[in-house]
């Protein structure tokens, strides 16, 4: 059946990562979120069209055997239709920012001379680049192109995954782009085969520093967060354990009034800060550290 699908399974934190794996090869998009009690992680993955369930229990058998864990139990249900085309059409007119140039695809026209352009279907995902906070964003990010090399990157809350994109594009570099919202991921990953970097950018939901893919990947040399201000603030030591030394941070998603907060969390893991962006109300900071 076509539509949308989602595959869920409870599995103990010591071998989530191997039922990740396993859904990894039968959706699109794969989530991992810890549960309140008992040392659990939901694993969930979303798909274009029905997965397969024979195949998928089969191997999910096998592997609970392999492990000597119990098996886990697999739900798959589909997901209410969503009316992309519309959803992208109500969103935005093509944005500039930076050296980008963000549009849908409702926009024909070929993109402008010396831009590099963003194909962003943001539908229900935040992130279709008119935001003051992503704007701020796509500048820092042209201008820091300019000045650094970046060898590997992390998106951290990437909504729609237009800043994961805009630093593949501009550095051609591996991205890990982690939301903790699953549909968000799940735009978020057709999006990268849409701008032709699902090569170079890793999508995958979970709940900011702990998502099994930051340790990963990292650390990085460049960790783009735009989040809010209390949360930036609150996971400054684990931006700071995931940052390389002499790496950047850039900062987002805060009102002007409230960086002092942002400042002082990173401060006191000894970033620096090397620049701010101020639209309207809103400011993006660069920070080293
Ligand atoms: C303001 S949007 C930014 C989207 C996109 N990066 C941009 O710049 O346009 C913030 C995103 O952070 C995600 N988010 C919030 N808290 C998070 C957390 N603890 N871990 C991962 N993502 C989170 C939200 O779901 C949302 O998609």
């Amino acid at each position: 059946m076509s539509g949308m699908w989602r595959v869920a399974l409870t599995v103990h934190e010591d071998v989530v990562q191997n039922f990740a794996q396993v859904l990894e090869s039968h959706v699109d998009a794969v989530s991992t979120f810890e549960l309140e009690e008992g040392g659990n992680w939901l694993i969930e993955g979303t798909s274009h069209g029905e997965p397969d369930q024979s195949r998928l229990v089969a191997r999910v058998t096998v592997l609970a055997m392999a492990l000597g864990v119990p098996q886990p139990q697999i739900e798959v249900e589909p997901l209410a239709p969503i009316d992309w085309v519309t959803q992208t059409y109500l969103s935005f007119p093509p944005i500039r920012a930076g050296r980008f140039f963000v549009h849908g695809s409702h926009h024909k026209k070929p993109v402008p001379a010396g831009c590099i352009g963003l194909l962003i279907e943001a539908a229900m995902a935040f992130g279709s680049g008119e935001h003051a906070t992503t704007q701020g964003c796509l500048r820092a990010l042209s201008d820091l192109n300019k000045s650094m090399p970046v060898t590997r990157a992390l998106d951290m809350g990437c909504g729609s995954g237009i800043l994961a994109f805009a630093i593949a594009k501009l550095w051609h570099a591996p991205v890990a782009a982690v939301d903790i919202d699953a549909l968000s991921i799940m735009i978020a990953a057709e999006n990268a085969r849409l701008n032709k970097v699902d090569k170079l950018v890793t999508c995958r939901g979970g709940d900011g520093y702990r998502t099994p893919i930051v340790r990963q990947k990292g650390p990085y040399d460049l960790i783009v967060a735009n989040i809010l201000a209390r949360p930036l603030a609150r996971m400054a030591p684990q931006l700071r354990r995931n940052l390389r030394r002499g790496g950047v941070a850039v900062l987002s998603g805060l009102l002007a009034r409230q960086e002092k907060l942002v400042i002082a969390a990173h401060r006191r893991q000894g970033l620096k800060l090397v620049r701010r962006y101020q639209i309207g109300e809103w400011n993006t900071l660069v920070m080293k550290g």
